[in-house]
């Protein structure tokens, strides 16, 4: 186990020098003499290179030591010889990388317009997260703290925290913000609607806020000092607006870039500079791949939704990012992983990306929250509409909502969302759809008409069933019930956010039988009732075999370190991870390799 900066650099040195080396070289780096040089941090920082210079630039050896020079500057400071104040380095206003800050826009105007915003952000039921269970595992865990003013975020960022009217940390923050700012990598599940978003940005900001950085080695290059990846277009927008609100007048300008929107915009937001790079991995790749972004200078990796990220959609993607451009590796970086849920073959996956990381749990992984009020009705394929029609009917007669209450509808497929959408509207019900194969504009008209009230029906797949944190959605219906429990929790976790409380009725029928037994036992353990029905198919389903995705291991160890297998399959050390792939197959190999240049996920 590494004991020491130095020791964890050399292991991870060593590491991917026995990883296979890519052959795929990003174009910037073309060209270039393989070079044992060490990045030429001391020069940009210490100014004797300005960004026009790139004579100096050693840049990172792609097929050597890229990591052997002056890796204190990575660890211990940023500053080489630079330094605040000394010219040289990302925090100096002269420097041209934070001209805009100027001209920054007020992220918080909206909110004063919001009709529905609330005095405090503290919910109706803030206090309902006080006791839940929180586990943490690893070395020389940093303790949680209880209020903000215990963590020293720094003076800016506290009067933003202030201006988003958070009034304490929830308890993700409580323990996920002092172990990020302790530089320690992170793989955190908590609950939908927690306050995960805010957990890895605000130490992100913070560490910006206060490291000394060389001076991005060339002009028209985006050089980000962190990256947050998150799966889908909507959620990277609303971690970029989120992040803004955190970052304003702070000096870190924040910057987001996502499929299906035209790229120049980007590109030209990219060249005034870019601290922190929100972005969806497929036009991240673009980006790459045009040579517009360099990840070399990545100080910060955050994963938001860390197991969709690393599930076979987007596995490829990510390695490519992470691993096969020119990306510092783990323990030189600070990796994040944060969802809701953590199946632990992902867990598994993710140790090629972490060093010596905690496990944070608070609640059970992969649990929904018991702020949500869950329901399963048995409703045929055929009579699933009227039924339908009925809960609208009852939701708009009650009235308790009023005139904003909103209504999430999850079905399976994009055309059974154009469908659904149809049919509702020719029934009298204003609803609008969110689906991939939308184009972009019709994708944020739909989420703002439904946002504001306007639409208040949201028929949609999975593509807004992660992350999206709606204001006001006080009824999730899963029309389908998809055949991932997981997919499930995120689903309803759209609605019982924030401390407050929601609804989530389920459609059930025999289609639904493999999914019955994991169901029954979320229901059960978030303290919902279960219909003796679908105790009845859940006894079933375990007989005959249901496949639980969690290979029937979903309560028992959290942290799949924990695990005899984990153990079994060679790797001694529990927490130091310092053979990541032991028991894996090939270093870094765990899954194929990167093949498919160029691909980008539909829900990009
Ligand atoms: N300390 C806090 N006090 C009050 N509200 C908060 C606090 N932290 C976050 N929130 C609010 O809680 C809501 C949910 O936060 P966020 O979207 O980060 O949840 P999440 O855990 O990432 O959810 P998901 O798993 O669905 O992605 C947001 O509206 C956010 O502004």
């Amino acid at each position: 186990m590494p004991t020491s900066w130095a020791d964890s650099v050399s292991a991870a040195e060593n590491l991917a020098a026995a990883r296979p080396r890519s052959s795929y070289v990003p174009p910037h780096l073309r060209n270039r003499p393989p070079s044992t040089d060490p990045p030429a941090q001391v020069s940009y920082a210490g100014h004797a290179a300005s960004a026009q210079d790139q004579s100096g630039y050693g840049g990172p050896n792609v097929g050597g030591s890229r990591w052997s020079g002056p890796r204190n500057d990575f660890r211990s400071g940023y500053g080489g010889g630079g330094g605040r104040g000394s010219g040289g380095g990302w925090n100096n206003r002269t420097g041209g990388w934070d001209r805009g800050r100027d001209r920054e826009a007020n992220p918080f105007a909206d909110d004063d317009a919001e009709p529905f915003v609330e005095p405090e952000n503290s919910g109706i039921n803030f206090d309902a997260y006080e006791d839940i269970p929180v586990e943490t595992s690893g070395d020389n865990v940093p303790p949680p703290v209880n209020t903000f003013v215990e963590i020293d975020l720094g003076e800016a960022v506290n009067l933003n925290i202030r201006r988003c009217k958070y009034v304490k940390p929830t308890p993700v923050q409580k323990h996920a913000i002092p172990i990020a700012l302790a530089g320690r990598d992170l793989m955190a599940c908590a609950q939908t609607g927690s306050g995960k978003t805010a957990a890895f940005c605000f130490p992100i900001i913070s560490g910006i806020m206060r490291g000394q950085f060389p001076r991005p080695p060339r002009p028209r290059v985006a050089f980000p000092l962190a990256l947050i990846l998150s799966p889908t277009r909507e959620l990277s927008c609303q971690i970029h607006d989120e992040a803004k609100k955190f970052a304003y007048q702070t000096g870190v300008r924040v910057v987001v870039a996502y499929g299906g929107a035209p790229i120049n915009q980007q590109l030209r937001e990219l060249e005034r500079g870019v601290h922190i790079l929100v972005a969806t991995p497929g036009r991240l790749v673009d980006l790459l791949e045009r040579a517009r972004v360099s990840l070399q200078m990545i100080r910060y990796l955050a994963l938001d939704e860390a197991d969709r990220m690393l599930d076979m959609g987007f596995e490829p993607q990510i390695r490519k990012i992470v691993q096969q451009m020119d990306m510092p590796p783990p323990g030189v970086r600070q990796t994040m992983l944060f969802s809701a849920t953590f199946p632990k073959e992902i867990q598994r996956l993710a140790l090629d990306f972490l060093s010596s990381y905690i496990f944070l749990a608070v609640g059970r992984v992969g649990s929904s929250t018991d702020l949500i009020v869950q329901r399963v009705e048995y409703v045929q394929e055929t009579d699933k509409r009227s039924h339908l029609m009925d809960l609208l009917h009852a939701q708009r007669a009650n009235g308790s909502h009023g005139k904003q209450a909103l209504t999430l509808v999850f079905v399976e497929t994009k055309k059974g969302a154009d469908s659904l959408e149809h049919w509702l509207c020719m029934n009298g019900f204003p609803a609008t759809a969110i689906h991939g194969d939308r184009t972009q504009q019709e994708r944020e008209y739909a989420l703002r008409s439904f946002k504001t009230g306007n639409t208040p029906i949201l028929v949609a797949t999975d593509v807004a069933a992660r992350g999206l944190d709606i204001p006001h959605v006080a009824h999730v219906v899963n029309f389908d019930i998809p055949n991932d429990i997981d997919d499930y929790v995120h689903r309803i976790g759209r609605t019982g956010r924030a401390g407050k409380s929601g609804l989530a009725t389920a459609f059930f029928n025999e289609n639904n039988s493999s999914v019955a037994r994991s169901l029954a036992d979320l229901m059960q353990e978030a303290n919902q009732e279960v219909p003796a029905w679908l105790s009845r198919y859940a006894a079933r389903s375990s007989h005959g075999g249901s496949k639980n995705r969690r290979g029937g291991n979903r309560f028992g160890g959290r942290d799949f370190r924990k695990d005899s297998s984990f153990n079994r399959g060679g790797v001694t050390d529990y927490y130091g991870v310092a053979n990541m792939s032991s028991g894996y197959g090939a270093p870094g190999g765990y899954a194929t390799p990167y093949s498919g240049a160029g691909v980008t996920s539909a829900w990009d």
